[in-house]
């Protein structure tokens, strides 16, 4: 069997918080009519609370436990395929690197610190920064994920500048050439 035929390949948005992975999916779901999965608006649903609330009451490791088992989920032979936007922690786990590869075609949404702290300023969604100095906080976990997001991707956007239609025409473009296999 040739590899990969019974296996669609997805388009999966990788990136810190705040680099417009919800946003972006939502555009590509929009444009290509592909089935959109948010891993974190997933998870919210099924554990029907947010996922602050899953971060206080269980804790991340179990946070972490839920990413990976959606994403085993997500990887099953026979799925559709998709627009997956993650969380920004997803890559700490290298099983979850693995997986995520394996899923299709890996964009990598990244923004400057500057940037990343007024989007994520706007509301308090996110318990990895309810912290004295959240600066301080994204830089050092940026420090840590960037290698891990750079070796899981097959394509890096700067989203500086950018509105999410144009950050989505830029991802099909290149997206093209990895699902026909022409240049
Ligand atoms: N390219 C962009 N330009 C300006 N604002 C953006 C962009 N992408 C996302 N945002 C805004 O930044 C905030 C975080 O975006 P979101 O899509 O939730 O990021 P993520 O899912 O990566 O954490 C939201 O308020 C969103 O409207
Ligand atoms: O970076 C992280 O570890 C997290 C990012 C969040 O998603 P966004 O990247 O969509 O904000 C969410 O999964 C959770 O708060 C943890
Ligand atoms: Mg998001």
């Amino acid at each position: 069997m040739t590899e990969g035929v019974n296996v669609p390949k997805s388009i999966v948005l990788i990136g810190f918080m705040g680099s417009g992975k919800t946003t972006v999916g939502r555009e590509l779901h929009q444009r290509l009519g592909y089935p959109l999965v948010d891993m974190d608006h997933l998870i919210e649903q099924r554990a029907g609370k947010p996922i602050t609330a899953i971060f206080a009451e269980s804790g991340e490791d179990a946070f972490r436990d839920m990413e990976t088992a959606l994403l085993q989920e997500l990887s099953a032979p026979d799925a559709p395929r998709r627009i997956i936007s993650t969380g920004g922690g997803v890559v700490v786990r290298p099983e979850n690197r693995e997986l995520l590869h394996q899923l299709g075609y890996v964009v990598w949404l990244h923004a400057p610190v500057d940037t990343i702290l007024e989007r994520t300023g706007r509301n308090r969604e996110r318990p990895l920064l309810h912290t004295e100095d959240p600066r301080a906080k994204i830089e050092a976990l940026l420090e840590l994920r960037r290698p891990w997001y750079q070796a899981t991707a097959h394509q890096a956007v700067d989203t500086e500048g950018l509105d999410s239609s144009e950050i989505a025409t830029g991802i099909l473009e290149s997206a093209r050439y990895f699902f026909t296999g022409h240049v």
